[in-house]
């Protein structure tokens, strides 16, 4: 409009980065980071992220350099998120279950300069420097991490150590901001629960947007105290790393997340908030009574990453968690919905509440759209909780694009929306409900068997702990359910029970024809590895030949 201007007054890039800025001068003195012994205050953590950034930047890393990290949910971890960008690099963390092949097959593919590493993973980076030295590809420096609550040094001479790496850093560095929001801050491999992990490159202004939502649909208000049990390499904590910062909270590092830890950093931090995968909340529910710890307050979780059965979100409220469940993916920054709770809802029985609870809800507000879509003529589906279509996403929190892999790219974003690969329906509400992964759902004589709607009928069943579903090639029907089943201590159930109770709950086509009980193998963002049990149910061969209903 006519006597308007843009300019640096008016319009800054956006960037998570100023957050940390914002939060060292409002809650200078507040704890930032308590990991074991190890405090430290927002004024703290800025300086040694400064410092980072420097020491970074003085090992010749620039603008649009990749900087990689394998550590668990500890202080450098967090301070990397912010130290890395400062210096104008982009910080690509990765997942501590990888063997040295998978990490050198990343090192190679996102080119990282540096790479930090946690003194439990050395042995793993080492494996895979020496693979990526065989292959003569150009070696990153390393940086070794070693355990701050120790009080003893792992170093190896060759190698730098983080806290003397630190200190060689300027306090007085200048923060390289991004020229321009679209510029990358990351890129973070999915899980390779489908195939093999792509490199999703997220920018400064997404990862901006996304951060505020995250704090917003957790309901954070100011200073939280937050329990680090979502992993910080997966989706950068679905951007809490950044949205804490924003709200001055207090961040509770776990090294390990197990029902003690959790159970035991409540009492004592008093946490406000925390989220994990369903396998977080089955951990928490299926403690025992001696770890168990009454919550001095009520915690919210955010649950998201995989679908949550009605029963343990259930079991969760009767423990006094306020659960909110989220969907997305990591290239939606992590949550792309929330299933927004109305306070109608409040009044329904408690399994109702839990069955409207574990649909996938709607965009949250720092995406534009989410829709349910027929994926070749891109029409919505009806509202009818019925008619199944691709989720689809559109918004200003959809990642760049895949690093070095323009076809996928192109294929994702093909009719102007980001393809999730996910199956789901449309309530009359609006809100979506998650049927399947395309690639995991079942055809079985002509009818399509969401798998996540079996597996929460049997984990209904009062003996199972865990369940997964997966086709079992069929001659007959093409392919017929398998369920790998995992029991609870000390509980007993047959296959047929298994089968009979399934029948009793699902048309008779949907139930289970082979039930096996088993560990389920699991990514370490809490996702079945249903590849794997799909391998072993090939490997079952065909059930029958002239099986019937
Ligand atoms: N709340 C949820 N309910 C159901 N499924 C979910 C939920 N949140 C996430 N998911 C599942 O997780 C997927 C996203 O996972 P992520 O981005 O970590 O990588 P991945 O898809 O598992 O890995 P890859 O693409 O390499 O196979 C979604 O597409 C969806 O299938």
């Amino acid at each position: 409009m006519e006597g308007t201007i843009r300019c640096s007054a008016n319009y800054v890039p956006l960037s998570p980065i100023s957050f940390l800025k914002r939060s060292s001068m409002v809650h200078s003195k507040r704890v930032s980071i308590v990991y074991g012994d190890v405090k430290f205050t927002w004024a703290e953590t800025y300086i040694r992220c400064i410092k980072l950034a420097s020491a970074v930047n003085q090992l010749g890393v620039s603008h649009g350099d990749v900087v990689a990290a394998l550590a668990p949910n500890i202080p450098a971890m967090y301070e990397l998120h912010f130290g890395v960008p400062m210096a104008g690099a982009v910080l690509c963390t990765l997942n501590v279950r990888h063997d040295s092949a998978m990490v050198s097959v990343l090192l190679k593919h996102s080119e990282a300069k540096v790479i930090f590493i946690d003194y439990q993973f050395l042995d793993v980076a080492k494996g895979a420097l020496q693979i990526l030295l065989k292959e003569k590809v150009k070696l990153p420096r390393l940086v070794l991490i070693p355990d701050c609550n120790a009080h003893s040094s792992t170093t190896i001479p060759e190698d730098l150590e983080y806290e003397s790496f630190l200190a060689t850093g300027r306090p007085d560095f200048e923060i390289v901001w991004p020229s321009d929001e679209w510029n990358a801050i990351a890129v973070n491999y999915t899980s390779g629960t489908t195939s093999s992990p792509k490199g999703v490159v997220y920018s400064h202004r997404g990862a901006y947007l996304n951060s505020l939502a995250a704090v917003l649909l957790n309901e954070m208000p100011s200073m939280p105290v937050y329990l680090w049990t979502v992993p910080m390499f997966h989706c950068n904590g679905w951007c809490l790393t950044w949205g804490v910062a924003a709200q001055g909270g207090t961040n509770i590092c776990l090294r390990n997340v197990t029902a003690a830890g959790i159970f035991t950093s409540i009492a004592e931090h008093k946490v406000s908030h925390m989220g994990g995968a369903p396998t977080v909340l089955n951990m928490i529910i299926n403690a025992p009574p001696s770890i168990r710890r009454p919550l001095p307050r009520k915690v919210a979780v955010m649950t998201g990453g995989a679908p949550p059965p009605p029963q343990v979100l259930f079991r969760m409220e009767e423990l006094g968690f306020a659960v909110t469940h989220s969907y997305g993916l990591t290239e939606t920054y992590g949550p792309g919905t929330v299933c927004t709770w109305k306070p109608e809802w409040s009044s329904l029985s408690p399994d109702e509440q839990a069955k409207i609870k574990a649909r996938q809800g709607l965009h949250h507000v720092g995406m534009e759209e989410v829709d349910v879509k027929d994926p070749t003529s891109m029409k919505s589906v009806p509202t009818d909780a019925k008619t199944m279509g691709e989720v689809m996403f559109r918004g200003n929190t959809v990642m760049n694009g895949y690093l070095k892999n323009a076809k996928a790219t192109e294929d994702a974003f093909k009719g102007g929306w980001f393809r999730s690969g996910d199956l789901a329906v449309k309530h009359s509400d609006g809100y979506i409900e998650l049927k399947d992964r395309a690639k995991d759902i079942i055809i079985s004589g002509g009818e399509n068997i969401s798998t996540i709607e079996v597996e929460s009928v049997i984990f209904s069943h009062p003996a199972v702990l865990d369940a997964a579903v997966v086709g079992r090639p069929d001659d007959y029907w093409g392919e017929t359910p398998c369920a790998f089943v995992k029991l609870q201590d000390g509980n007993n159930a047959t296959a047929g029970e298994v089968i009979k109770y399934c029948r009793d709950r699902l048309p008779h086509y949907m139930a289970p024809k082979t039930v096996i009980f088993d560990d389920l193998p699991k990514t370490s963002t809490g996702k079945t590895q249903k590849f794997v049990l799909r391998q072993r149910a090939k490997a079952m061969g065909s059930i029958t030949k002239t099986s019937k209903l």
